[in-house]
């Protein structure tokens, strides 16, 4: 645990690591001396009028004692100094870390695994030094002191107490080899668990909605039950092995009092000697029955540091040794594709996006629109093909020049929990007053500023949840557009409009075109007439492109989604008395 411990920090936190250590081993052997001081100091208090040198023994051990002291003082400020850097470090790697991994890694459902490895396991490996690794030492060290001082004192004893060592030791490794992968499993359950519970809280409407809350939620009821019986049977598969080790130790006792005893009766030690030694061989068993406890403590660090190891193990997305930066802001795709868990999502899709130029991305539900914008922004990499901005490789591009050149909006874009403007300002922000006025008013944002109680300073809460779903696109709209980027993705960025603010943004998509390049997923054909190209995308496949008046004039995919679109436009509702039923038609 301390090897795994120290692998996963940095060399400066190490080196406070091992200081604390030494501390920790140092105060253990003081404490051990100290206690292998305690039979002379009290024989020879007990035999004062007799003894020679009566205060020479207490003064040792007092001296001794205080020593242990100071140092315990010492290893315990050294260990928490230790933990509080070993966290520090810890999460500053695991934020540096998230912030190279690919975007993808985030859309998928990872939100409870990481809560739990930053609060819980951080939290553990912090107390760990302070709390588990100075008993440890205790367990460990001021024993092997304490036998040194049995040994000189009465070898029959300290041979009784080395006898009961081995078993002491096969009983701790059976608890390792037993437990330690139902520990796993039960690990494992509780993260499941938690992430359940989190579900559970941020899904309440879905769960109400389908008669789902409370005991109904099955989901999160079976995740319990299996924490529970993984907890159950970890316990079990434990305590043989730590109930041997209490067996052994408390035999170990007996069989050094009896020795004891056997010496007393032989004459070869005084009473008032062994009465001391009793004592010293209880101090010998105490710290050695903490290791019962310790060792499933020390195996769930262990097991912590294997789930944070294996977090920061994963590969980032790899970076250029020497990033090229693009001749223009032209956006070639080469015979692109995406395979998932063996699945080809998007095949032999090859376009161009000419700079200053409004593109759309039809297609059905499914057909691959948000996963081929993902791979323009370079949320993962391609499986097949290229993708090029201005002649370079995408993954030739330093991740400073990708974020500067591409903004891509999401279907979903829950803002920061900030006020309005801090959300704006995320877009730019070193961006003017009138930049940002300029963005606001495109989007109808300057609007909801007005209407909002404290203006621009309303904090929006986590999520957004005191805004509108249209509200949080006109955020991330003007946010977008704030940007100044390159090229521009949006994934529906008028989905939840109404049809004025709808008419609004496409008028400032209009003229953002005219500067940027912007290739909008939708399955709204609003913009389709002005569009310089639309790419219809079918079941992963470009199966067209080109402009509106073109692709209306040959069969094929887009005029059939344009039909379907404009016959459902024109649905309207019939009243009650020319039709029977309330029920809505569409001719
Ligand atoms: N990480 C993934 N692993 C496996 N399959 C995926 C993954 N991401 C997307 N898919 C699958 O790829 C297909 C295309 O999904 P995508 O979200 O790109 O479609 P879309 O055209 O944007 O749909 P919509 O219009 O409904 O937003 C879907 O069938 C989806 O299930």
């Amino acid at each position: 645990m301390i090897a795994a411990l120290l692998r996963s920090l940095q060399p400066q936190e190490a080196a406070l690591l091992r200081r604390a250590l030494l501390a920790m081993a140092a105060s253990a052997l003081a404490q051990g001396l100290a206690l292998g001081l305690l039979p002379m100091a009290l024989a020879s208090a007990l035999e004062a009028a007799t003894a020679r040198t009566p205060w020479l023994w207490a003064a040792a051990f007092g001296g001794f004692a205080g020593l242990c002291l100071w140092l315990r003082r010492r290893a315990q400020l050294a260990g928490y100094r230790a933990g509080a850097a070993a966290a520090r470090s810890l999460n500053l790697r695991i934020g540096r870390h998230l912030a190279r991994l690919p975007l993808e890694w985030f859309v998928e459902r990872r939100g409870a695994e990481f809560n739990r490895l930053v609060t819980h396991t951080v939290a553990q490996i912090m107390s760990a030094p302070a709390h588990l690794l100075q008993p440890m030492a205790n367990a460990l060290l001021t024993p092997l002191a304490l036998l040194v001082a049995l040994w000189c004192y009465d070898l029959s004893m300290a041979l009784a107490a080395l006898a009961c060592l081995p078993l002491l030791v096969l009983f701790y490794h059976w608890g390792v080899r037993w437990g330690g992968q139902a520990e796993q499993h039960s690990e494992a359950a509780a993260g499941e668990a938690a992430a359940r519970v989190l579900e559970y809280l941020r899904q309440q409407p879905l769960l109400r909605a389908s008669g789902r809350n409370g005991e109904g939620f099955s989901l999160l009821g079976a995740a319990l039950q299996q924490q529970r019986q993984a907890q159950r049977r970890a316990h079990w598969r434990t305590f043989p092995a730590a109930l041997g080790l209490v067996l052994a130790l408390q035999a170990g006792y007996t069989a050094v009092l009896l020795c004891g005893l056997y010496a007393v009766l032989g004459g070869s030690l005084g009473a008032v000697q062994y009465l001391a030694l009793a004592v010293l061989a209880t101090c010998l068993v105490e710290p050695m029955g903490a290791l019962v406890n310790l060792g499933t403590s020390l195996r769930q660090t262990r097991h912590g540091l294997d789930s944070l190891r294996q977090l920061l193990d994963l590969a980032p997305l790899p970076e250029p040794a020497w990033p090229q930066v693009p001749a223009d802001r032209r956006l070639e795709v080469r015979q692109l594709g995406l395979e998932r868990q063996g699945r080809a999502i998007l095949q032999d899709i090859s376009f161009t996006l000419e700079p200053g130029s409004l593109n759309l991305l039809v297609g059905p539900s499914g057909s691959g629109k948000s996963s081929l914008l993902r791979l323009l922004a370079r949320f993962c990499d391609v499986s097949h093909g290229a993708i090029l901005l201005g002649g370079v490789d995408l993954r030739q591009l330093s991740a400073s020049q990708r974020d500067r050149d591409i903004a891509l909006m999401f279907q979903d874009c829950p803002p920061l929990a900030a006020s309005l403007l801090d959300n704006l300002r995320l877009g730019r922000p070193e961006a003017s007053e009138a930049q940002l006025l300029d963005a606001a008013r495109a989007t109808g944002l300057d609007r909801l500023a007005q209407r909002l109680p404290q203006g621009w300073q309303t904090r929006v809460g986590e999520g957004g949840v005191s805004l509108s779903g249209g509200e949080r696109q006109c955020l991330a709209l003007a946010r977008v557009m704030l940007k100044d980027a390159t090229l521009i993705l949006l994934d529906e960025p008028t989905a939840a409009l109404d049809a004025i603010s709808e008419a609004r943004v496409n008028q400032s998509l209009r003229q953002l075109a005219r500067k940027h390049t912007v290739l909008l997923a939708t399955h709204k054909p609003t913009l389709a007439p002005c569009a310089g190209q639309i790419l219809v995308l079918d079941q992963g496949r470009l199966a067209q492109h080109g402009s509106h008046s073109q692709l209306m004039a040959a069969p094929g995919r887009y005029r059939q989604l344009f039909h379907e679109r404009e016959a459902i436009n024109r649905w309207r509702l019939r009243t009650p008395s020319s039709v029977p039923q309330r029920t809505v038609h569409h001719d």
